[in-house]
């Protein structure tokens, strides 16, 4: 009876809620959001401006995705070929593919066309270059580090796709640039010993060009590679939520928890800000710039090539690749090896693989089998800075490489030269890259040490009452001294005695004894400049309070203060755990 009577008052509660929790209770109901929502509304993502880098990728992704579905409606993957009888008066009665013409038809007579389409060019432009900053961004602080290693093989493989959905769209309208690229790819493919021609014949269903291309390039573009590239991105940003987001060092962030913004609604207000931002961007970009004015360039026939011809960005450094190689051709039993071309296209994809196979090379390294949710500052991995930078610069030298007709031109240079510089560039600036990184990088290590034991120097020079002059330097908060000290450092692994306790010897493997080259060079001594101890910490506050000079002989006016600010002088240096240092804690979510 009584049962009946509790319902009955619910359902009269229920009767009178407002219908925002009618609407709610119902979809519970049958979804179970309540439960979905307790988990996940209150997840705290932490603030960095290059935390925003990942978002870009995620808007301009959404961007393309919108602009592709309105292009769909008026492009036409054909290549049937038709006479051109549209707005554009310089091409009138022109013969060209169903493809061109309709991509002319996008420009000139369909209502915001033309902006739809630079919005999609552009945002694809974009997307591939966010994508990359943000990769970057991951492999300079080690966020790639365990759990994150799957993610990491996630976001490589959007990179990998996101380039070939931008090879398969710009060769979409059929246009001369666009198929003198589709020409260049189709010559790698051929260059394939064995299966390149029947691979070529099977993509393009017969000779080059064909009839079947573009209608092919178009289901993958459209269908095949924008699919995988959602499931993907979904896989993306669910690991990160289940992993949650890391966080620089600073005082109250540990490896234990995540001090930020709540998702709902924080998070979620800031993202939608920066989604109409990005898109914002973009929008006003592609209003302004043209970019690929097929009409300009006019339709592709096989036997034509403009001068100037260049992929997008994001294709430049394979396009280097073949353009500084050799004209290699040797004859094996009677079949030609177009080395020239073929050797291009084997580094090519060995070029990405060596970046994204660094991760688990350095865990292997180091032999780190712990999770680590604090990101490291660049200058703390000496190594994988000057690695990253090394391989940035490769790129770079690559990609002028495929521009190499293009600076010649603009800048009045010998084409000739910059080939020849770019081959040797592209062994000798990553090592000079790589050596100054690593100089720079243990440069501002030393800076930090100082900094910690000594202060920083304030620039106010000060005369002492015997006539000496010395720099007041100012003593770090506890805070900034937390976050100076809060990484930790390796010990590089060792391969140990040769021989056993009994005197008998042991065997090394080669990769152990390759496993300690490389632990030594990325942390032994001369990799790494030891962060501050607690006592060298507590011996150099000391020293200050009473006034005595230190290691550079300067006096530290700033010692007065020192002592007591820092408190016990306990710094991080036993591990990740900040808690030591008390500062501000925004709010922070229980975690891990
Ligand atoms: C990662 C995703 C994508 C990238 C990087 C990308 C890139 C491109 C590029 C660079 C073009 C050449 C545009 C031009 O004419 O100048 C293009 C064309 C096109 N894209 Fe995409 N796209 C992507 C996804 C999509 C999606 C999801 C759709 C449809 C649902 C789509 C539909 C189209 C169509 C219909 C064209 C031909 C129209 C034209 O060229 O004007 N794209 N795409
Ligand atoms: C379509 C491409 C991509 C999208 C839309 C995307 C999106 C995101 C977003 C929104 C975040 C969280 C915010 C941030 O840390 O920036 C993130 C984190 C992450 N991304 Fe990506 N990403 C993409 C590609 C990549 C690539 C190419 C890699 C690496 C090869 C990568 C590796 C990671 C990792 C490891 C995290 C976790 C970082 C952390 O917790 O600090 N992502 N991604």
């Amino acid at each position: 009876m009584s049962m009946g009577k509790k319902d009955d008052d619910a359902a009269v509660v229920k009767r009178n809620a407002p219908a925002g929790e009618k609407v709610a209770d119902w979809a519970d109901g049958r979804l179970g959001i309540y439960t979905l929502a307790r988990a996940n509304v209150r997840k705290i993502f932490p603030d960095h401006w290059s935390f925003l880098l990942g978002e870009i990728a995620l808007y301009s992704f959404v961007v393309i995705i919108l602009t592709g579905v309105y292009l769909t409606l008026f492009f036409h993957p054909s290549m049937n070929e038709v006479e051109y009888h549209g707005s554009y008066v310089p091409l009138q009665g022109v013969r060209m593919s169903e493809a061109f013409k309709s991509t002319l038809d996008i420009s000139f007579d369909v209502r915001g066309g033309l902006l739809v389409r630079q919005i999609h060019h552009w945002g694809a432009l974009i997307f591939v270059a966010a994508i990359f900053v943000h990769m970057m961004r991951v492999f300079f602080t080690g966020a790639f580090r365990k759990p994150r290693e799957v993610n990491w093989v996630f976001g490589f493989l959007l990179l990998v796709l996101a380039m070939f959905t931008g090879l398969t769209g710009y060769s979409l309208p059929d246009d001369l640039l666009s198929g003198t690229g589709v020409r260049f790819m189709q010559g790698a493919i051929i260059s394939t010993p064995v299966i390149g021609t029947y691979l070529s014949m099977f993509l393009f269903g017969g000779e080059f060009p064909g009839h079947d291309f573009v209608a092919r390039f178009y289901s993958i573009h459209v269908l095949l590679l924008p699919g995988i590239m959602l499931a993907l991105v979904v896989a993306h940003l669910v690991l990160i939520f289940y992993h949650k987001h890391t966080q620089f060092a600073g005082p109250g962030r540990r490896n234990t928890n995540v001090v930020g913004q709540p998702f709902v609604p924080v998070y979620v207000a800031k993202a939608g800000g920066m989604f109409f931002l990005v898109f914002g961007v973009i929008a006003v970009v592609a209003g302004l710039f043209a970019i690929n004015p097929v009409w300009a360039i006019g339709p592709y026939r096989a036997d034509l090539v403009s001068t100037g011809a260049q992929p997008d960005w994001y294709m430049g450094f394979p396009e280097g690749l073949i353009r500084i190689m050799p004209g290699w051709e040797v004859n094996v039993w009677g079949h030609t090896l177009v080395l020239g071309v073929f050797i291009p296209l084997v580094i090519f994809p060995l070029i990405l693989v060596a970046l994204a196979a660094y991760p688990f090379i350095e865990s292997w390294v180091t032999g780190d089998k712990r999770e680590h949710h604090i990101n490291d500052r660049p200058r703390n991995a000496p190594t994988r800075t000057a690695i990253g930078a090394a391989w940035v610069a490769c790129y770079f030298v690559l990609l002028a490489g495929g521009g190499n007709d293009v600076l010649a031109l603009n800048f009045n240079l010998s084409i000739n030269a910059i080939t020849w510089f770019v081959r040797v560039g592209l062994f000798v600036v990553p090592a000079v890259t790589f050596v100054v990184t690593r100089r720079i990088c243990l440069g501002l290590q030393r800076k930090d040490r100082e900094k910690v034991l000594h202060g920083r120097e304030t620039g106010t020079i000060k005369r002492l009452p015997h006539g000496e002059f010395v720099e007041v330097h100012e003593p770090l908060s506890q805070a900034q001294a937390h976050t100076l000290t809060a990484h930790e450092q390796y010990e590089p692994y060792e391969v140990g005695p040769a021989t056993d306790k009994h005197g008998v010897r042991r065997k090394v493997s080669p990769m152990e004894k390759l496993r300690a080259r490389i632990a030594a060079g990325m942390f032994g001594e001369r990799a790494q400049i030891a962060k501050p101890s607690a006592a060298e910490y507590e011996e150099a506050a000391g020293a200050h309070a009473l006034g005595h000079g230190h290691a550079n002989g300067q006096h530290g006016q700033h010692g007065q203060h020192g002592q007591g600010e820092r408190g016990s002088g306990e710094l991080s240096a036993a591990g990740d755990d900040g808690s030591s240092v008390p500062g501000p804690r925004d709010r922070e979510g229980s975690r891990r």
